[in-house]
């Protein structure tokens, strides 16, 4: 028997789907007439039945509301938000194959989008970060000047940021703080005319003094903090449950999780592998990167264990 208390909110599970097509867009529908919120823009998807799997009610969804059968779908990122009728805790699924036509059965409107250029409105109120979530890129790409020199690392930011990189980290710890300036500036005006994110690793007030998108958070940063600092983007590097729940109480927009293999940067620190990794990040509220000793190719398996995308330091430089 379950006994009820007044002060006991019981949870609505909720599965969502992000069904992203390979151009980036992703399907929002209008909720029908004689629902809460009737007419806001939500991502496909329902309640989670009794003694149903997150992805099996996901799919049934999908049939129900639009016809489509899924074929692959990876846990994205939960958020848990209060209505004034409920709390729902929202599983949102990326849906990257599907079968079928769209067919919009429960009379809902159906709308393709993109996450920097919305074009529908109003949306449910517990979607606007995971907007924030979706307008980050897939790969995060570090700086390595140490390792490169300054005009190899331009050059090859150049031909990156000409392959379709969109996020990247300036993380210079030994470089003095003339050239530091010069190169961070070089940076952010190359990535800006590509469209693409920059944050300075750990500095404040030189992101907001130079243009940067916001700032990188080192762990003693995040771990120290009390506030998310005033800027546009924020992340922070984790390793651990502490850090990853730190980052989410700081209210920041994604996180770093590594090492996932050991790596040339952090010799000696213990690797985590997918499972921890998968295990760390399951049911958490921020988009994850996954870091340390990937390559390219590791991007689908970062996000079939349920990560944003990846990190790389080196291996996104290639060999040009
Ligand atoms: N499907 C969906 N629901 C969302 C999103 N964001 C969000 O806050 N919700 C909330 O999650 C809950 C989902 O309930 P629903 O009414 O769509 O579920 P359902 O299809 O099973 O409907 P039903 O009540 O008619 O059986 C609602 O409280 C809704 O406000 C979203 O993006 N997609």
């Amino acid at each position: 028997m379950t006994l009820s208390h007044p002060s006991v909110v019981s949870l609505v599970e909720v599965a969502a789907a992000v069904i992203m097509r390979p151009d980036g867009y992703f399907l929002l529908t209008s909720r029908p007439e004689g629902k809460p919120y009737a007419g806001h823009w939500e991502f496909p998807g329902g309640k989670i039945e009794e003694g149903e799997s997150a992805v099996d009610a996901l799919s049934r969804e999908l049939y129900e509301e639009l016809g489509i059968q899924v074929r692959w779908a990876y846990p994205w990122i939960t958020r848990v938000f209060t209505y004034s009728h409920a709390t729902v805790r929202l599983h949102f699924y990326r849906v990257v194959e599907w079968e079928g036509e769209f067919f919009a059965r429960e009379q809902q409107t159906l709308s393709w989008q993109i996450a920097d250029h919305l074009t529908v409105s109003p949306l449910l109120p517990a979607n606007l970060p995971v907007l924030r979530a979706l307008a980050l890129p897939p790969v995060y790409a570090i700086t390595n000047v140490a390792e490169l020199g300054e005009a190899a690392m331009l050059q090859k930011l150049e031909h990156a940021l000409q392959q379709g990189l969109k996020f990247v980290q300036i993380r210079e710890k030994t470089m003095s703080s003339a050239s530091f300036r010069w190169l961070a500036s070089e940076i952010i005006e190359r990535a800006h005319a590509s469209q693409a994110k920059v944050l300075l690793n750990s500095d404040v007030s030189l992101s907001r003094e130079l243009g940067a998108d916001g700032v990188h958070l080192t762990t003693a940063q995040l771990m120290s903090l009390t506030s998310r600092p005033e800027v546009p983007w924020c992340g922070a590097s984790c390793h651990n449950a502490e850090e990853l729940y730190q980052a989410e109480k700081l209210g920041l927009d994604f996180v770093v999780l590594g090492p996932l293999l050991p790596t040339l940067s952090h010799p000696g620190i213990a690797a985590l592998g997918w499972r921890r990794f998968a295990a760390l990040i399951r049911d958490y509220s921020l988009p994850v990167y996954a870091l340390g000793g990937l390559w390219m190719s590791d991007l689908a398996i970062a996000q079939e264990q349920g990560g944003h995308g990846i990190a790389m330091m080196r291996a996104v430089w290639g060999d040009q």
